[in-house]
Order: C-alpha cells, then structure tokens, then sequence
C-alpha cells in the first residue's frame, strides 16, 4: 500500500515542480505536467509531460554513471500512486548555490553577453559567432540562483570560486562539463541537439558531491532537432515550439498583450505531449508506455 502525497510535508513548490520531505533524509521530487510559456505558467496542462520528464532525468543517471541524489527506483514503495511515474525518491543533499549551466551553443542570455563584450561569463570566445553558432568545446557559464519569479545571474567562475572555494568551483566545472558533454553526445546520435543544459549540485553528510535536481530534460536544457540545424540559423524549442507558435501565431495573444496566456486547444496539447515522448523514446531508445504510472 502506498502511503498518500498528504502525509509528506511540502518544502518546495516551483513553476512546474514541487518539492516534499519524506524523512530528515529523504525527499520526494514531484515533475508536474504544467508548461511554462514566455514566463507564464500555462493554465492547461500538458498530460504525462511530468512522467516524461522524470523518465528522460533517470535514464541519464543511469546512462551517465554520475554519482547523484536519486534514493530510489521510479517505482519505489514511498511514492504515492498519485504521483507514480513523475516523481522520484532523493537523498536529501546540502545544495551548492549555483546554477552549473554548460553551453555548447550561442543563444539566449550567452548570446546576449557575447554581443556586449564577446564573451560569456568571463570567457572570451572567437569573433563572428551569431546566435546558434557551435560553441566547441563547451563552456562552463554559471549563474547565480535568482529569486521566483526572476531570472538567474550569469557570473564567472571566478565569483564562483569566491563564493564556494576554488576546489569546489572546479569540480563543479569540470562534472559540469563532462556530464553535458556525454549526455549532449548521446542525443545527438539520436539526431536531437541538446544546445545548454543546467545542473544543480548537492553535497552529501559524507562531503561526497552529487548531481542532483533533474538532468538533461527539456525543461532544463535547450532542446532542438538536430535535422534542422544549420550554424547559425536560430532553431526552435523541439518541445516548446508548438505551443510558443500557437500563442503568438494564432491564439490572438501577444508577450505584450500585458494579459495571461489563453488556454490551449486540444489539438497543441496532443502534438506537444507527442513531442515529449518522442524526445524521450528517440533519446533512451527506450518506450514510453513502459514508464510507471500514467492512465489506470
Ligand atoms: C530547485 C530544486 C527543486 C526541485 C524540484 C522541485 C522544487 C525545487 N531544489 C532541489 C533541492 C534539493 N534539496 C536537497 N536535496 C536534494 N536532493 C534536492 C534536489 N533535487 C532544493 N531545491
């Protein structure tokens, strides 16, 4: 019998995720199904994208072989059955506050920097680059962890290394690095391009470092369909696109309409769960339907 969401005490609620205790060493990371659009919230859910997006987080812990916070299977005893499938059971870490972003790409707030003084996050890249140029090797642009609501603060490693020590701020580089690259090579022989991703990091009771939160999913990383790519040509979100498209192409609503976003019809939430699991079926080679949880 599984025990109920009621009986663990909420610690966190995010945009689109929430945080639980279980015990004083566990805790419970529950994956919702909303989407968020230009910095809204969706009022409509997109069903099973939290199941996706929890799926596609264990599959690189396992296929990475990074030391990490999970505690338990996808379908460990201590989750509640409303929750099965888009929640996961973790250690509970000492969090290192920093938002650990690799960028293998040239675009948003990287891109933005580099227009400004040709670099980013304090590391100086080659002249004439526009935005979705390759950025080889990748580099290591964390970000300080900014209020709700706010976005986070590209800082260089240097800061980094003044706020936590210049052991643990390359370790964090060097893990940072590593796993984005090995992961970023497993999708794009899978013909997905993951252009950024961000990893946080916790600390254990022993002093071990662990990779923690979610890894390499769409809500953490850029997302783009490798077929498309050409450098230099701005590509769309392989997950977010259709609705992004639709809100601004075809709802009526504009990102300065100063209102919320309308509903979604039902037709882009379907297409949209389809690009969930695509991304997570051409990425693990693994089905989906074979995922825990979902629709009794
Ligand atoms: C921002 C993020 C979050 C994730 C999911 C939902 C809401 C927030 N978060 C994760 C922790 C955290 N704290 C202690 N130990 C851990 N293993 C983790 C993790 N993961 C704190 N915040």
């Amino acid at each position: 019998m599984r025990p109920e969401l009621s009986e663990y005490t909420p610690i966190y609620s995010g945009k689109v995720r929430e945080l639980y205790e279980i015990d004083g060493e566990h805790l419970l990371l529950v994956a919702s199904d909303r989407i968020s659009a230009y910095d809204y919230v969706l009022d409509t859910p997109i069903p099973d994208k939290g199941r996706v997006l929890t799926a596609m987080s264990v599959f690189f812990f396992d296929a990475l072989g990074v030391p990490n916070h999970l505690a338990g299977p996808a379908d460990d005893p201590r989750i509640p059955e409303s929750v099965l499938g888009r929640a996961l059971v973790t250690r509970r870490l000492d969090m290192v506050p920093v938002e650990c972003v690799a960028r293998g790409y040239l675009t948003g707030s990287g891109l933005k920097e580099y227009r400004a003084n040709g670099e980013v996050c304090g590391v100086p890249l080659p002249e004439g680059l526009v935005d979705g140029s390759r950025i080889d090797p990748p580099i290591f642009t964390p970000a300080t962890k900014a209020a709700v609501g706010d976005h986070d603060e590209n800082v260089s490693f240097e800061r980094v290394a003044e706020d936590v020590g210049i052991e643990l701020a390359t370790r964090l580089r060097d893990l940072t690095l590593d796993v984005y690259g090995r992961g970023a090579d497993i999708a794009r022989t899978r013909g997905i391009i993951l252009a950024d991703t961000k990893f946080e990091f916790g600390l254990s009771s022993d002093g071990d470092l662990l990779l923690a939160d979610e890894v390499l999913t769409p809500d953490s990383s850029r997302y783009w369909d490798g077929a498309l790519y050409e450098p230099g040509t701005v590509l769309p979100s392989f997950d977010k696109q259709i609705v992004r498209d639709w809100l601004t192409k075809d709802s009526g609503w504009s990102t300065d309409a100063g209102a919320p976003p309308p509903a979604l019809p039902a037709e882009v939430v379907e297409r949209t769960r389809a690009r969930y699991i695509e991304a997570y079926e051409r990425i693990s080679g693994l089905s989906f339907a074979d995922w825990p949880g979902g629709a009794a």
